[in-house]
């Protein structure tokens, strides 16, 4: 991620490039003038004081939320023309069901995979096993068939995840995805987006508290700083290796 340098070649392409983006509520300026660009592989450490904007930011990119002015773009193209959103995972910050909330953690796993042009498609096999597979990353398994509302926190945190994985997305945007989550678990999750993260070049963006976690990953430093964000920022491999981890990746995915 860097401040408006020359776009590189290879796998850094852009995945989100934010130009003077400014964002207010009701008035009252929440970011200024914000500029960055996400590269493919980046792996993006969001930190700041409560209130910051960091959710804020994160809304902005998914298309929840739209600017005041300046400019969003998602894997080359304007925000508001966007039509890939398989390809962005996104876990907000707090998902809290009513206990009543009629679907089972199957379903809203499954419903990952349908965008808004697919509601009514059939579920196929391939995309039933696919919905295994996000459990079990997940390692709620064991779920599948528990009404949503019924779970804990920490447990609707990790169903959350699995849906956001279940589309095989490029890019994942988490928002304090360990909130609620037991020690235990955080380290395996921790581990999970590590791999993902180096082996899958999955893109990621996350907001977090927990700096030992990011220092440990990202570094010491941010490698920006704007208003109270800091970004911290580590590559997946590096840059220098850029040809030979390509082609490891190509040969990978056709052997
Ligand atoms: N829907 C909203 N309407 C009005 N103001 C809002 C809304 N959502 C957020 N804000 C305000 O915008 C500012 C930024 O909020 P945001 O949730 O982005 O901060 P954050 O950095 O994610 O904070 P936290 O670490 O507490 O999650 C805050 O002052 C907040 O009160």
């Amino acid at each position: 991620m860097c401040a408006w340098a020359a776009p590189q070649p290879g796998c850094h392409r852009d995945i989100v490039t934010l130009n003077d983006v400014s964002f207010s509520f009701d008035g009252k300026p929440v970011l200024s003038h914000l500029s960055f660009r996400i590269q493919e592989r980046d792996f993006i450490g969001l930190i700041g004081p409560n209130g910051a904007g960091k959710s804020t930011l994160l809304r902005l990119i998914v298309g929840l939320l739209t600017p005041d002015s300046g400019r969003i773009e998602l894997f080359g193209a304007p925000a508001d023309q966007f039509k890939e959103r398989e390809l962005i995972g996104y876990v907000p910050q707090k998902n809290n069901f009513n206990p009543l909330f009629p679907a089972t953690v199957r379903e809203v796993v499954m419903s990952g995979l349908f965008g808004r042009r697919k509601l009514f498609r059939r579920v196929t096999r391939q995309d039933a096993d696919r919905c295994m597979d996000a459990l079990r990353t997940m390692q709620i398994e064991d779920l599948a068939d528990k009404r949503i509302g019924e779970l804990s926190g920490g447990q609707q945190q990790r169903v959350f995840l699995a849906r956001a994985l279940i589309s095989n997305p490029q890019l994942l945007i988490l928002d304090e995805p360990m909130s609620g989550i037991d020690a235990e678990t955080q380290q395996n999750f921790f581990h999970l987006i590590r791999h993902m993260h180096q082996k899958h070049n999955i893109t990621f963006l996350m907001v977090s508290h927990d700096m030992e976690m990011v220092r440990s990953y990202l570094g010491e430093e941010p490698k920006e700083t704007s208003g109270k964000l800091s970004f911290f920022v580590r590559h997946s491999h590096d840059l220098e290796d850029c040809a030979e981890t390509d082609l490891l990746h190509t040969v990978r995915k056709e052997g």
